[in-house]
C-alpha cells in the first residue's frame, strides 16, 4: 500500500488554468510614463519591424516567388498583354485629343502625311463614335487586365500560404518548442496578405505605372522639348519631399502593423478565454491593458496622420506651382507659335499622367519592398528543413515483440535532463502503467514512443529496429492516443472522430459508432438532435469535461490500433463522467492482444497492468508487477514522508479515500 502514499502527491493537474500572464496593469498611467512606454515600445517595434523588414528585403525572394508564378504564368501573359493595350491605348489618346483641337482652328498644322496621330486626329474628326470605341475598348483591356493579374496573385498567395502552412505542419516538435505559435501564425496570416497585396500591386499597377510613366515622359518630350524642361525642373523638389515624409510615413505603417496585431493578439487571447477571464474576474484589467496599447495605436496613427497630409499637402503644392509654370509658360511659347494649343493640351495630359504614374511608382517601390520583406519572412518558415522527416524510414506498423527503451536520455530545448538512462520495455499485448509525481517526465516517455522527439542519447527499438530508421507517420498511424486534456478541433463530433483515421472516406457509419460505443460515447451522441453531426464548438467547448474525453476515446480508436497510449485524465469531471471515462479506459484494458502504455493516475488502472514503471525526476525508480512496486516503494515513500514530518498513517488514509 505504500505505492499509495507516493501517489497521493501527484498533484492532479486538475483546474489547469490557461498559463495567461495578466500583467499588473492598475498603476496609474501618467504621461511621463506613457511617453516613456511610446517610445521604447516604437523603439523596440521599430527594431523588430521597420529594420527587420528593411533588411530583409533581398530580391533573392523574387526568384522563388517567381517558382510559385510559373504554373500560374497563363493568367500572367493574358494580364500583362491586356496591360500593354491598354497603356497602349490611354497613351496616344492624348496626342490624338491635341491634334483634333488643332484640326477645328486655323492653327499651323502638320503636313497630314507626316504623323500617324494627325491620320487618326482626321478619321476620329470624320467619325467621333470610333473614338468613343477606342476609350471603351482601353477600358476594357483595363478591366481584363486587373481581372486576369488578380487571379494571378490570388494563386501565387494561395500557393505561398499553402507551402509555408505544409512546411509548419511538417516541422519537427522542437520547432514548435521554439517558436511561438502566435507569431507563426500571424506572420502565416499577416504576411500572406502583405506579400499578396505586393505582388498583385506589382502586377497589376506597378508595371502599368513604370509603362505609362516612362511613356508619358517620351510623349512630353516628343511634343516639346522647352516645356518639358520647365515641368522636369520641379522633379527633385517633389522626389525630395517624397523622400522625406514617405520614410516617415513608411515607418509609421511598420509601427502600426506591429502595434495592431499586438493588440488583436491580445484581444483575441482574452475573449477567447472568456471563461479564465471572467473566473480571474480579470475584465477591468484586460480592458485597461487593452485601452493602453489602444492609445499606443493612437499616437502613431497621429504621426503616419501628419506625414500623410504634409506629403499630401506638398504634393499639391508643387503639382500645382509646376501646372501653373507649364500652362503660363505654354500660353506664351503658343503665342509665339512655337507650339500649338492642341500641343500644349496634349502636354498637359502627358504630365498629369506622368505624376500620377511617378506617385505610383513610389508606392509600389514601397509596396514591393515590404512584399519582399515579409516574403523573406515566410520563405525562412517554408525552407525551414525539420530535424526529422515525417514520410521517410521503414514502414513499421506492427508490432511483434516488444518496445525497447535503452539507456535513454533525453531534453527538452533549453531544459536540463528531462529523463535520464532509461532502460525498459513495453512487451507486446501487456499493458505497462508508468506511475509517478508530477512533472516527473511520464508524459515525456509516450512522446518519445510517439517518435514526437528523439532521445540525445541511448535509443528507442521496435522489435529490434531502430525508432530513428521507422516511418514516423506509419508508425505513430499505428499508435491510438488519448492525451490527459483532450483536444478536440472545431468541426462536428464525426469529423473530429475520423481525423484519427488515416482515409476518414473509407469508414462506415457502422464503424464509426463502434468506436463510439467501445468509448461508452454513443448514447450522449445519438441524444443530441444533430448526432454525430453536431458541432463541438471551439475546443469542443459544447461539449462536457467527459464526452470530450470519450470522443477523444473513440478518436483514438476509430483507426482500430494495436498500440494505444492512454493519459489518464486528471481534470476535475463530474462524478458520472467521471466514472463513464474511468469504465471505458478499464474495457479497452481488458481487450486481448493490445499494447498499452498507459499514464496512471488511479489505483483500479495500476491493478490492471502487468508491470508498473515508477519514474521520478526523468529516472526510473522502480518497475514491476503492482504487487512487486508496493514492496519495493516503501523505503522511498517512508522517506518522502519522513521529510514532509507527515505521519506515514495520515497519508495512507488520505490516499485510500482520493481513490
Ligand atoms: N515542451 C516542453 N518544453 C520544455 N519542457 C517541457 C516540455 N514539456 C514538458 N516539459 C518539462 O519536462 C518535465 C517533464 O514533463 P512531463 O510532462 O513529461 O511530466 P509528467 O510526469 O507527465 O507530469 P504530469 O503528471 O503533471 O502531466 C517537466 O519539468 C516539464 O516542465
Amino acid at each position: 500500500m505504500n505505492i499509495l502514499l507516493r501517489c497521493s502527491q501527484f498533484p492532479t493537474s486538475s483546474l489547469r488554468l490557461s498559463p495567461q500572464i495578466f500583467t499588473n496593469s492598475k498603476q496609474n498611467f501618467t504621461t511621463k510614463a506613457r511617453n516613456v512606454n511610446l517610445t521604447r515600445n516604437m523603439k523596440r517595434v521599430e527594431r523588430r519591424n521597420a529594420a527587420y523588414l528593411l533588411r530583409h528585403s533581398t530580391w533573392k525572394g523574387l526568384v522563388e516567388i517567381y517558382e510559385i508564378a510559373k504554373p500560374h504564368k497563363k493568367w500572367i501573359f493574358m494580364g500583362t498583354s491586356f496591360m500593354i493595350l491598354s497603356s497602349g491605348i490611354f497613351l496616344i489618346i492624348p496626342r490624338i485629343l491635341g491634334k483634333l483641337i488643332d484640326q477645328y482652328g486655323n492653327e499651323r498644322t502638320a503636313d497630314a502625311n507626316s504623323e500617324i496621330s494627325i491620320k487618326f486626329a482626321h478619321f476620329f474628326k470624320e467619325h467621333p463614335i470610333a473614338l468613343i470605341g477606342l476609350l471603351a475598348a482601353g477600358a476594357v483591356a483595363t478591366a481584363a487586365k486587373v481581372y486576369c493579374l488578380q487571379i494571378a496573385g490570388l494563386y501565387i498567395v494561395g500557393g505561398l500560404r499553402k507551402a509555408v502552412y505544409s512546411s509548419v505542419l511538417k516541422q519537427d516538435m522542437g520547432f514548435f518548442d521554439k517558436n511561438i505559435v502566435g507569431e507563426i501564425s500571424s506572420r502565416h496570416a499577416a504576411d500572406t496578405v502583405i506579400v499578396g497585396y505586393s505582388v498583385s500591386t506589382s502586377l497589376k499597377d506597378g508595371v502599368r505605372a513604370v509603362l505609362v510613366g516612362f511613356g508619358s515622359i517620351a510623349a512630353m518630350l516628343m511634343t516639346s522639348l522647352e516645356l518639358s524642361t520647365v515641368s522636369f525642373l520641379t522633379a527633385p523638389i517633389v522626389l525630395s519631399i517624397f523622400r522625406m515624409f514617405g520614410k516617415v510615413q513608411q515607418q509609421c505603417t511598420w509601427q502600426l502593423q506591429e502595434v495592431v496585431s499586438e493588440v488583436n493578439q491580445m484581444a483575441v487571447e482574452r475573449m477567447a478565454q472568456a471563461k479564465t477571464v471572467r473566473m480571474l474576474s480579470a475584465e477591468q484589467q484586460s480592458i485597461d491593458e487593452y485601452s493602453k496599447k489602444n492609445e499606443l495605436v493612437v499616437e502613431i496613427s497621429k504621426t503616419e496622420a501628419l506625414a500623410k497630409g504634409s506629403l499630401i499637402g506638398s504634393f499639391q503644392f508643387t503639382a500645382y506651382s509646376a501646372f501653373s509654370s507649364i500652362l503660363f509658360y505654354g500660353s506664351h511659347l503658343v503665342s509665339e507659335e512655337r507650339i500649338t494649343y492642341g500641343e500644349l493640351s496634349s502636354f498637359c495630359l502627358y504630365a498629369v499622367m506622368a505624376a500620377a504614374s511617378l506617385s505610383n511608382i513610389s508606392g509600389f517601390y514601397n509596396e514591393v519592398m515590404k512584399g519582399l520583406g515579409a516574403s523573406s519572412r515566410l520563405l525562412e518558415l517554408k525552407n525551414s528543413q525539420p530535424a526529422m522527416t515525417l514520410d521517410s524510414g521503414i514502414q513499421k506498423t506492427q508490432l511483434e515483440r516488444a518496445i525497447h527503451f535503452e539507456d535513454v536520455s533525453f531534453s527538452y530545448p533549453g531544459r536540463l535532463k528531462t529523463l535520464q538512462n532509461l532502460t525498459f520495455d513495453i512487451p507486446r499485448g501487456k499493458i505497462t502503467a508508468i506511475i509517478g509525481p508530477s512533472g516527473g517526465g511520464k508524459s515525456s516517455i509516450a512522446s518519445l514512443m510517439l517518435r514526437l522527439y528523439d532521445p540525445d542519447s541511448g535509443r528507442i527499438t521496435v522489435d529490434g529496429i531502430d525508432m530513428k530508421d521507422i516511418n514516423p507517420t506509419a508508425w505513430r498511424r499505428s499508435i491510438g492516443t488519448v492525451g490527459q486534456e483532450p483536444v478536440l478541433f472545431t468541426c462536428s463530433i464525426r469529423d473530429n472522430i475520423l481525423m484519427g483515421a488515416e482515409h476518414p472516406n473509407r469508414i462506415s457509419q457502422n464503424e464509426l459508432e463502434q468506436a463510439a460505443m467501445l468509448a461508452n460515447a454513443l448514447d450522449f451522441i445519438t441524444s443530441f438532435e444533430n448526432g454525430f453531426d453536431t458541432m463541438v464548438g471551439e475546443n469542443g467547448c459544447k461539449l462536457s469535461g467527459g464526452q470530450k474525453q470519450r470522443i477523444a476515446i473513440a478518436r483514438a480508436l476509430i483507426s482500430k490500433p494495436k498500440i494505444l497510449i492512454l493519459d489518464e485524465a486528471t481534470s476535475a469531471l463530474d462524478a458520472t463522467s467521471d466514472y463513464l471515462v474511468r469504465m471505458t479506459i478499464d474495457n479497452l484494458l481488458k481487450y486481448h492482444d493490445l499494447t498499452v502504455l498507459v499514464i496512471a493516475h488511479r489505483l483500479a488502472t495500476m491493478q490492471q497492468a502487468d508491470q508498473v514503471v515508477f519514474v521520478n525526476r526523468g529516472k526510473i525508480e522502480g518497475q514491476g508487477s503492482f504487487d512487486e512496486m508496493m514492496k519495493i516503494q516503501s523505503s522511498i515513500v517512508e522517506q518522502e514522508a519522513l521529510k514532509r514530518g507527515i505521519p506515514i498513517n495520515e497519508q495512507m488514509s488520505r490516499v485510500r479515500t482520493s481513490f
